[in-house]
């Protein structure tokens, strides 16, 4: 599998909290890829350092075999790189169907004749046509998250970057939501999806990593990382090499 997004040891500091030491990551094309860490791991600070919003302090990033370390987020986006944000942020004042032009047009680059068919296209993937002149102001949460994945595509990314989209829903709109992003990534799409709730992630994903203290701890397939000592170490504070209390085994 060719790489579509290469990490070659980057580092990040504020101060003196390590948030990245010396990451290696190597993201396969179309592959569907989860990232799991306790709060404050650096999830979210490593999205910001692979779509440009963050400067590493040390490393390489290469995106489509193009180094693109120094490279701007406008044109990373520009690209084939989007991602969605923890807390979605629409234009609440503008339509379901005007965020999607903005993000098409400006984020994406595309011209005006093309970008409504675009998004009308997107929105229709998403369900979101019946909503489109919703101001998205008014939507419920599971139709701003799905907006918040829509405006996104309507960017036309190869690479998409979603964190924490499932956190808040309930059960029933988790399982929409998962079926969505199921069938995104049939188009071919490349995925790095930050989420807590695991089974979620697990639904859609074919591998995870976890960051915790600025490294990775575990990479692999989900039933394997997810009892991995060191997982459960920095999730259920078991020491790795903790012996089990005989009555702990079944
Ligand atoms: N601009 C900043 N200045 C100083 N510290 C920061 C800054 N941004 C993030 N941090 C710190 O870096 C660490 C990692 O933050 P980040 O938001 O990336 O974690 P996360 O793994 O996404 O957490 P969560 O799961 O809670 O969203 C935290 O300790 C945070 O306080």
């Amino acid at each position: 599998m060719a790489a579509i997004l290469s990490l070659r040891g980057i580092s990040k500091r504020y101060g003196a909290v390590v948030v990245a030491r010396d990451l290696d990551l190597e993201l396969g094309e179309g592959e569907a890829l989860g990232m799991l860490g306790p709060n404050g791991a650096g999830k979210s600070t490593l999205f910001g350092l692979i779509t440009g919003t963050i400067a590493p302090n040390a490393g390489t990033i290469r995106f489509g075999g193009l180094d693109i370390t120094r490279v701007p987020a406008s044109r990373r986006c520009r690209m084939g790189m989007a991602r969605s944000f923890q807390v979605p942020q629409p234009f609440g004042g503008m339509t379901v169907f005007e965020n999607c032009v903005v993000a098409g047009a400006f984020a994406g680059g595309c011209g005006e004749r093309e970008v409504y068919g675009r998004a009308a296209a997107v929105l229709e993937r998403c369900g979101l046509t019946s909503k489109a002149n919703v101001r998205a102001s008014a939507l419920t949460l599971l139709d701003r998250k799905r907006l918040e994945l829509a405006r996104a595509l309507t960017t036309r990314p190869r690479l998409l970057l979603l964190d924490e989209v499932a956190g808040g829903l309930s059960e029933p709109e988790c399982e929409i939501l998962t079926a969505l992003i199921r069938d995104i990534l049939t188009t071919g799409l490349s995925l790095i999806w930050i989420e807590h709730v695991v089974h979620a992630l697990t639904a859609v994903v074919e591998r995870v990593v976890v960051l915790a203290g600025g490294s990775f701890i575990a990479d692999g397939r989900p039933e394997a990382v997810l009892r991995h000592p060191k997982v459960a170490e920095v999730y259920m504070g078991i020491p790795a090499d903790a012996a089990l209390p005989a009555a702990a085994v079944p």
